[in-house]
This record gives structure tokens, C-alpha cells and sequence, in this order.
């Protein structure tokens, strides 16, 4: 059996693993738009590695304005079975100190309807489900990555994603710690959610960059303080990812491949043509 392909998203400072070798960069089209940039395939350690940077090279596109669907579809065409995504944060909470990494188990979703957030529609309808929107056994293998790379790591965690660009208002912040949540970033819905569509496992590593705007003792969030705590701990989180690709070199036992098996509601011969071509590499083995 060809060995898992394993995706890296990139978020806010990470863009590019350069550990990487035998590299290449692909640049695709998909159905749903150009992706966020080339791709860049590699080795790591010898377990084969798509990276690409959430917000294109150089950082150019807002987190609404990121092409989630092409992202994840490019993931696809390429054979990946596994995402890896690291993400910025704001801590929502006293014992996640800026610095350390969470691995969320949840989001919240408080995204405004900007993003299109599935891969069904024009004629063919399919719910999948969400309850728990992060795989399980990818997320152990980035805890222990991360214990093992020397970071204070977080297991689980509520991630909740906000439209953005700005950051969040003083009373955003507080009643959103009110509902518990963890952590706080722009960019994991949809993501997470067309991951699960296209049947790929996915999990974030969370680095912790700011209490956000409730901490009284602490600075409100600002770029400047982000971009400091992300180069100090870019390392770790390369590390994070090469101690995980270790990991990963097997073919996986989770449910994640199998997402679709009884989502699909449309009767298979009301499926217009142009829908089905469309989404083929999805639900082409379901119809
Ligand atoms: C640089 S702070 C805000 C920015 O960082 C996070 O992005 P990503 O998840 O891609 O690391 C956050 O969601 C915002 O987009
Ligand atoms: N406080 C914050 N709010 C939203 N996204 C973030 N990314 C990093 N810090 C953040």
C-alpha cells in the first residue's frame, strides 16, 4: 500500500517547513478556485509532506478571504489522509500562557456566513457529521509530538473562530470566556469543517500568542506582540510536525475516511451531471 500523505496548513508565521527535502512545488486548479498558493511536496524524514501556507506566501489574504474549499480540495487531489494545522491563538483562559500550545478537541463557530463552508449544493445534498470535528488519534500523535518537543502542551481544548480581521471587542472577549471556550482564531471554520467533507483527518496545533483583550494584567492583543511569541516558538512547532510525521507513517484506523457513507440524502439519479463531475474526487465512489 502507498504510504499516508500528510497535509501541513500553515498558519500565521509558519510559511514553509525547511527541513524538507527531495522538494517540489505544485500549483493546482480545482473546481471550487484557485488554492491559497503552490503547494510544496517533500520529504520529511523520509515520510512524504504537502505544505501550504493558509494565507499564501508573503501573507496576503484575510482569513475570510482565504479559499478554504480549494485549499482542502487541492489537499485531496494530492492524496493526503491527514491534516496538520497550526494556527495563532488568543488564550481564553489564565492557564494557557502565550507560549504554550493547545491541541483543540471542539470549535465554536462564529464565523458571519462569509465563507463558503461546504462542498454540497447545486443539486446534492449531504450532512456530515460534526459532533467531534477534530480526529482523535491525529490529535494524541500532536499532543505527544508536542510533550516530546519540550512545549507545555494543552490536551483539548474549545477553539472558537471568529470572522476577524479585527480582533475581538473587550465584551466579545469576556462573554466568550464565559461560555468556556479555550482558545480564540479566525481561520479553523471552515477548514475543519471541508476536511471532514472530504473525508480527510485534521486537528491544530494551537500556539497560544496572547490573552487576547481580557487579561487585566496583560497587554491587549497586537501584531507586534503575536509576531514575537510566534518567532520564539516557530522551531518548536517544527518540531512539533517532524516528531509527528514519525508517527504517521501508517495507514490510518480512524472513522475520518469514511465521513461520507451515509451522508449523502439525494436520490443518485437526481444528481445533475455538471454536480457530479464537480464533486467526483468527494463522493465518486458513493454514487
Ligand atoms: C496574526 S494574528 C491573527 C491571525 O492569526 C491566526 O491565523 P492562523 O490561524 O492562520 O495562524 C488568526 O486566525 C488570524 O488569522
Ligand atoms: N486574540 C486573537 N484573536 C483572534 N485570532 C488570534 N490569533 C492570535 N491571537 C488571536
Amino acid at each position: 500500500m502507498a504510504q499516508p500523505v500528510i497535509g501541513v496548513i500553515g498558519g500565521s508565521g509558519l510559511y514553509e517547513i525547511e527541513q524538507l527535502t527531495d522538494i517540489r512545488e505544485v500549483v493546482l486548479d480545482t473546481p471550487f478556485g484557485a488554492p491559497s498558493d503552490a503547494y510544496v511536496t517533500g520529504l520529511l524524514d523520509g515520510v512524504r509532506m504537502i505544505f501550504l501556507p493558509r494565507h499564501g506566501r508573503g501573507h496576503r489574504l484575510l482569513p475570510s478571504e482565504v479559499n478554504y474549499r480549494a485549499n482542502i480540495h487541492g489537499m485531496k487531489q494530492l492524496g493526503v489522509e491527514r491534516i496538520i494545522s497550526v494556527s495563532a491563538v488568543g488564550s481564553m483562559k489564565e492557564e494557557i500562557v502565550p507560549g504554550h500550545i493547545v491541541i483543540p478537541d471542539q470549535f465554536f463557530d462564529r464565523t458571519q456566513g462569509k465563507r463558503a463552508s461546504t462542498f454540497f449544493g447545486e443539486g446534492v445534498v449531504g450532512h456530515v457529521q460534526f459532533a467531534d470535528p477534530v480526529c482523535a488519534d491525529l490529535a494524541a500523535v500532536l499532543y505527544d509530538a508536542a510533550v516530546a518537543a519540550g512545549a507545555v502542551a494543552h490536551k483539548g481544548g474549545t477553539y472558537i473562530c471568529i470572522e476577524g480581521p479585527n480582533f475581538s471587542t473587550r465584551a466579545e472577549s469576556n462573554i466568550y470566556r464565559s461560555w468556556g471556550v479555550d482558545v480564540i482564531g479566525m481561520t479553523n471554520i471552515p477548514e475543519a469543517r471541508l476536511a471532514r467533507e472530504a473525508e480527510i483527518c485534521y486537528a491544530t496545533v494551537a500556539l497560544a500568542t496572547d490573552y487576547d483583550c481580557w487579561h487585566a494584567e496583560h497587554e491587549d492583543v497586537s501584531i507586534e506582540a503575536v509576531l514575537a511569541i510566534i518567532e520564539h516558538n516557530v522551531a518548536t512547532a517544527r518540531d512539533i510536525i517532524r516528531r509527528a510525521a514519525r508517527q504517521l507513517a501508517t495507514p490510518r484506523d480512524c472513522g475520518c475516511g469514511e465521513a461520507l457513507k451515509y451522508a449523502i440524502m439525494t436520490q443518485r439519479d437526481r444528481i445533475p451531471e455538471a454536480t457530479r463531475n464537480k464533486l467526483e474526487l468527494l463522493i465518486g465512489r458513493y454514487l
